[in-house]
Formats: C-alpha cells, structure tokens, sequence
C-alpha cells in the first residue's frame, strides 16, 4: 500500500532539524509540517531562511540531525534514493555549458531514466511522454537545439518538463518562476496547478507571488529556519502573508 492508497500525507516531517555537512549549528530547526497529496504550497520568506534547505531536506539531499522525516510513506534518511525516484525536484540555479552535447528534448527524456532502468533504451511510450510535456510546456519548437544554446527561461521550461515526465508524486520546485516572462509565468502556474488537481503534491520556493494558480494556495513561509506561518489562503492573499512575517529590509 503506498501513501496514497493509506491515507498517509505526501509529506510529514515532525521536530526536524537539518545542518550541512561540518556545520556547526542546523539551518532548519524543529520544523513540523505536514502536506496532503495534491496540495499546491507556496514556501515564501527572506533570503536565507531555509527555503531550498527545507526542499532538500524532503528530498533527502541532506542529513537529518534530529527528527522524523517520512515522504510517500518512506524514512527519508534510511530511503532517500527510493524517496528521489518518485520526487521531481527542479534546482534553483542551473547553468549548461553553451557546449553542453544534449538537445532540449534529451535533457527532457532524461527525466524518463529512472523509470527506464539501467542500460535499457527508451520505449514508444517514454518518447510519446516526453514529447507531451514539451508540448504542454511549449518547447516543441526547440526540441532539438543544443541546451547550452537555450534562453534561462527556455532552459527552465526544459527542467521542468524534464521533472513532469517523469510522473512524480511530487514536484519540488526551488524559484521555478525566476527566468520566467509574466505570461509564461501564468501559463505554467497552470500546468502546475493542473497538476495538483490530478493529486501531484506542489511544493514551489518562491519570491513571485503574481501569477499563482486559482486555487486555496497552501502557504509556508519561513524565517530564520523556523516555519513562521503555515496557513492556506487564496492566490490574492499571498504576498502580503509573506510580507507580514518577512521583517523590513535588514540595514534599512
Ligand atoms: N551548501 C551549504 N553549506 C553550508 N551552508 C549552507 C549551504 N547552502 C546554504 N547554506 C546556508 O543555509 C542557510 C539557508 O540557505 P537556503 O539556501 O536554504 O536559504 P533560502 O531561504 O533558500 O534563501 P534564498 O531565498 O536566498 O534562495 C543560509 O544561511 C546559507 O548560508
């Protein structure tokens, strides 16, 4: 029986605390959250707080020094790689080579691997896949330019739909809006929030809160390592939440 099927929630971390390797002290401390499947949470605070910490807290990138972390009903410290095949996690700052020797579309069917298996060759289906998310992300017209070539927001949609076919339970986002124009920043707030419909549980770090899907909006925002609020509101109310608990600009 997987989380989905025992009613478990997609994510469910009690009292955790999280330090990078040789730290003296933890970045996230005694945090407790719980997130349903197909929620659609929006994590917002100052630079610094822990957001992208948290996400690869989730994720099982880092060591969990205190606390009990379990993702699709899973120790995410003892089954972090079991825990990452079926988690999408599209990273804050990308950079390719402009010679990076991979085209759009097979940095998109990368995302098929772990399904594909070891030495194995892609099947129909992972193609047919592939090919669906770059039409739903619109990237078919540059599906077979170099990568390293991409504009940042036409490299962002990639990665994106590169997480998208690979049909994960959940899709951790870290600042997915950055490179992105208004318009397209709308359009993929949709898929995203399509996506949550079908029971994808969204988790997206951002700091751009204008063009949000319409829907209750989960929202966790986090200062100083600490969850600061944990409430769900509608698109329109987001920034100022995360305002109200972000503190002045320091120096100011
Ligand atoms: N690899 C690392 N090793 C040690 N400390 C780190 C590492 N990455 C981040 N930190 C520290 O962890 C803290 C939280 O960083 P994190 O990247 O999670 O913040 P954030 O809220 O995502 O910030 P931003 O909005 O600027 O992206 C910071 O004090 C940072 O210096």
């Amino acid at each position: 029986m997987n989380a989905k099927t025992s009613g478990e929630p997609a994510i469910c971390l009690k009292n955790i605390y999280t330090a990078y390797e040789g730290a003296e002290y933890p970045v996230i401390k005694d945090v407790s959250i719980e997130i349903r499947h197909g929620e659609f949470a929006i994590i917002g605070g100052p630079n610094g707080a822990g957001k992208t910490t948290l996400l690869e807290t989730i994720n099982g990138m880092l060591k969990i020094t205190h606390g009990e972390a379990k993702v699709l009903d899973m120790d995410v410290g003892s089954c972090g790689r079991d825990v990452r095949k079926r988690v999408g996690y599209v990273i804050q700052n990308f950079s390719f080579d402009p010679m990076t020797p991979f085209s759009a579309e097979e940095v998109v069917l990368m995302g098929r691997y772990g399904l594909i298996g070891p030495l194995k060759k892609p099947s129909g289906e992972d193609l047919e896949k592939a090919s669906d998310a770059m039409k739903l992300l619109g990237i078919t017209d540059i599906a077979k330019n170099p990568i390293g070539k991409l504009s940042g927001g036409q490299q962002q949609k990639v990665l994106i739909a590169q997480c998208i076919v690979k049909e994960p339970d959940i899709l951790l986002l870290d600042e997915p809006f950055s490179n992105l124009d208004l318009l397209t920043r709308e359009y993929v707030s949709g898929v995203l929030g399509d996506l949550a419909k079908k029971g994808c549980t969204i988790v997206i770090v951002s700091h751009a809160f204008d063009a949000l899907p319409d829907t209750g909006i989960r929202i966790i925002a986090m200062n100083d390592g600490k969850i600061a609020l944990d409430e769900t509101c509608d698109p329109c109310e987001v920034e100022g939440k995360i305002r109200s608990v972000s503190g002045g600009f320091p120096g100011a």
